[in-house]
């Protein structure tokens, strides 16, 4: 069904989007719902439709098939506009089968090479720093490479000689590529670029991606500073405010982007965007957090970092105005003071959707 938009008579037919939702485990099963009944909102009065395709994938069908997609899983989100995730994972499946049989496929498969986690301080939240210097910075992670790769092994298993092997994978292509998208957003932005390295002790990857990156930042003109993995933790829980733009490996921006969004308040509050940013296969929206079983089945998930995945999902599907009003309403209830545990609050997850979903109606000043 289509739906003309009250606040914009006039804007043409109704803009349709096909999306294949995959809350996945634990609080994904919490937090996209949240997501989802927000996005429906924003539809009816911008004047959008959009197509859920509700895939059940996750640990509940490896218990049952004994994989965490169907065979054929990746062809069918293959045809969406965009995914929408909440996270893999539950402790008494093995970690590498969780991830390496939903999460890391659909990465790889769709060339989304771009994992892009903005932090931000946002409005009511304190950060756990004595500082009230707002952060804001963006990490852009490389996302189908680098240390996370399937080349190595395991031998002598259960025999004294035991061993395991992993080896990272740098390709040219893949770093010119990250660089490049990193280094067009700085300067979009401060035309400052942090890149994370371990040069000093990883003596043929990293090396290797200093150069590229050196390479690259060099032809766009940002200006480049080249900072050791370790380094960076410390000056981001010392000085988060003089970082903007941050271009890292798939392990190092993994973990900063934890550490970053803990220093905002909370990781519960970090968003993604997993981008092909050739816009050949559909990009994947999920927040930074995993599936939390300490707190799953509880109902007090916050879901601020799954409701900004679907804002920049929304930005994503040409829907700008929608994400903002998004992304304003959340900080407008958390302004407000309502929050959700983990920010120190007494909310539920749905209590603080609830808010957001009225404050999407009042037009969230
Ligand atoms: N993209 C994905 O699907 C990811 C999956 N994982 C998987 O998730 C599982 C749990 O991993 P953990 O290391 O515990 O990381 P986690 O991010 O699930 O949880 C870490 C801590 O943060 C808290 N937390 C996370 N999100 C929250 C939210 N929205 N609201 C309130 N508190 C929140 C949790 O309660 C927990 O104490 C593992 O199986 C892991 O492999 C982990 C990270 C990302
Ligand atoms: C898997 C994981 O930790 C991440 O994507 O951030
Ligand atoms: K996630
Ligand atoms: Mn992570």
């Amino acid at each position: 069904m289509t739906t003309t938009s009250p606040r914009h008579p006039g804007t043409g037919t109704a803009r349709r989007h096909v999306v294949d939702v995959v809350p996945g485990d634990g609080i994904g099963t919490e937090v996209v719902p949240a997501a989802v009944r927000c996005v429906d909102h924003l539809a009816a009065s911008f004047g959008f439709t959009v197509e859920w395709r509700e895939r059940a994938w996750g640990c509940d069908h490896h218990r049952a098939h004994g994989r965490m997609m169907p065979v054929d899983g990746l062809e069918q989100l293959a045809s969406a506009d965009a995914i929408l995730l909440g996270a893999v994972g539950a402790p008494d499946i093995p970690d590498d089968v969780t991830l390496w049989g939903l999460l890391i496929p659909i990465r790889r498969e769709f060339v989304q090479y771009v994992n892009l986690r903005p932090v931000r301080s946002l409005p009511g939240i304190r950060s756990p720093l004595r500082s009230e210097a707002p952060i804001d910075l963006v990490v852009v992670r490389e996302n189908v490479e680098g240390e996370y790769s399937e080349v190595g092994g395991r031998v002598n298993r259960g025999r004294p000689g035991e061993f395991a092997v992993q080896e990272a994978v740098f390709t040219r292509t893949g770093v010119e590529r990250i660089a490049r998208f990193a280094a067009d957003l700085a300067r979009r932005r401060s035309g400052r670029l942090i890149s994370a390295t371990k040069s000093n002790g990883i003596i043929h990857t990293m090396p290797f991606w200093d150069e590229v990156v050196a390479e690259v930042a060099g032809a766009s003109g940002v200006r480049l500073e080249k900072v050791l993995i370790d380094a960076l933790a410390a000056r981001l829980v010392l000085r988060p405010e003089s970082v903007d733009v941050i271009v890292a490996s798939n392990l190092f921006g993994d973990i900063l982007s934890d550490l970053a969004g803990a220093l905002a308040g909370s990781i519960g509050v970090a968003p993604s965007a997993n981008l092909d940013p050739t816009k050949t296969y559909p990009s994947m929206f999920e927040p930074v957090h995993g599936s939390a079983p300490d707190i799953a089945g509880m109902g007090i998930a916050n879901p601020v970092g799954a409701l900004w995945a679907a804002a920049m999902m929304l930005d994503h599907l040409g829907e700008p105005a929608a994400a903002a009003r998004l992304v304003s309403a959340f900080e407008h209830v958390l302004r407000a003071g309502t929050a959700t545990r983990d920010l120190g609050g007494t909310a539920s997850t749905e209590e603080f959707t609830t808010a957001v979903v009225q404050a999407l109606d009042e037009g969230a000043p």
